[in-house]
């Protein structure tokens, strides 16, 4: 049996206990309440599903739920805006570097000249990419968005979950701030609203664990899927967004992160992660029930107790 065949092996007997694990971590976090519909969420959820390049997966737990991507979108929509704009065009807009700030923070745009967001992943950042996606109307670039997004997940049936959207837009007074303030900071182009407005769809893209593993699987293998064969994104957008991932995915604990999991990986408020073992695995998490810094806590625990025994750390 080849090292690989062990291990997912390995994987599989133990996966069910790690989820058992974890799970009871959820009691210590809360569910995001400020979207008001992400309130309706199940706290005490976590569940996993892992794909690898022959197509096999692994689920455990409460896999089937459904989610919204929220921030995990992000990572999608630097790489398309990247693919629309090419590499000077986006670093005009936003920075490569961690913030140390929570990710909806606005105090660098003022503080940092030339005021523009630190990195891709922060709120902030994520609005200004909205901004440069290609399309002539707000509806043409939400719907390149969903395209690819479906091509990545090959799932055409991925789509928005409107009452997230709705909710998100009627109460989203502070990334409306931030989006003034990066018009009058001269990084926003064109109408504030219609950037917001693609943004919020796109952090409203509803997704299970499998559309995550599906879509790390991609970058786990620099941007072909490995089951198909087809080449999705290029080589060196791959790599530009798993660094990102690396320093930013996690927010202000991605230091934490990279120390105790290892892995590039990116969360969202409604507890998705999206993390991959590169080469090898792509895996999608759930647990709504998040830590402090916005991240999954039961989800969080899980990656690093599987990191930790399949000694995944790329460092
Ligand atoms: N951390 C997140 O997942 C944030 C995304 C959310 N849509 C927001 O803008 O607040």
């Amino acid at each position: 049996m080849s090292e690989l065949e062990l291990e997912f092996e390995q994987l599989q007997q133990n996966l069910p206990g790690w989820v058992r694990a974890s799970q009871p971590c959820s009691a210590h976090g809360r569910v995001a309440a400020y979207i008001p519909e992400l309130s309706k969420a199940p706290g005490e959820a976590l569940g996993i599903h892992l794909i690898d390049a022959q197509g096999r997966t692994l689920t455990a737990g409460d896999s089937s739920l459904s989610f919204t991507m929220q921030s995990i979108s992000k990572v999608f929509t630097l790489i398309l805006a990247l693919i629309d704009n090419g590499e000077k065009k986006v670093f005009s807009k936003v920075g490569m570097e961690p913030t140390g700030d929570n990710f909806n923070s606005m105090l660098k745009l003022e503080l940092v000249r030339p005021g523009i967001p630190f990195n891709p992943l922060i709120n902030a950042g994520a609005i200004a990419v909205s901004s440069i996606i290609g399309g002539d109307s707000p509806d043409e670039k939400s719907s390149r968005v969903l395209q690819f997004f479906r091509k990545l997940a090959h799932n055409d049936s991925l789509d928005y979950d409107y009452e997230v959207y709705r909710s998100e837009s009627d109460t989203a007074n502070l990334n409306r701030s931030m989006g003034y303030l990066l018009k009058d900071n001269g990084v926003l182009e064109g109408d504030v609203d219609d950037v917001l407005d693609v943004y919020f769809k796109h952090c409203s893209i509803n997704a299970t664990c499998a559309d995550l593993s599906r879509m790390a699987l991609v970058l786990a293998f620099n941007g072909t899927d490995p089951i198909t064969g087809e080449n999705l994104i290029p080589r060196r957008y791959v790599q530009i967004a798993k660094t990102f991932m690396t320093t930013c995915g996690m927010y202000n604990a991605s230091g934490e992160f990279a120390i105790q999991v290892g892995l590039p990986a990116k969360s969202g408020v409604s507890g998705g992660i999206l993390s991959m073992v590169p080469g090898r695995y792509g895996i999608g998490v759930i647990g709504p029930a998040l830590n402090a810094k916005g991240n999954s806590i039961a989800g969080v625990q899980l990656l690093e107790t599987m990191s930790q025994q399949m000694d995944w750390s790329l460092f």
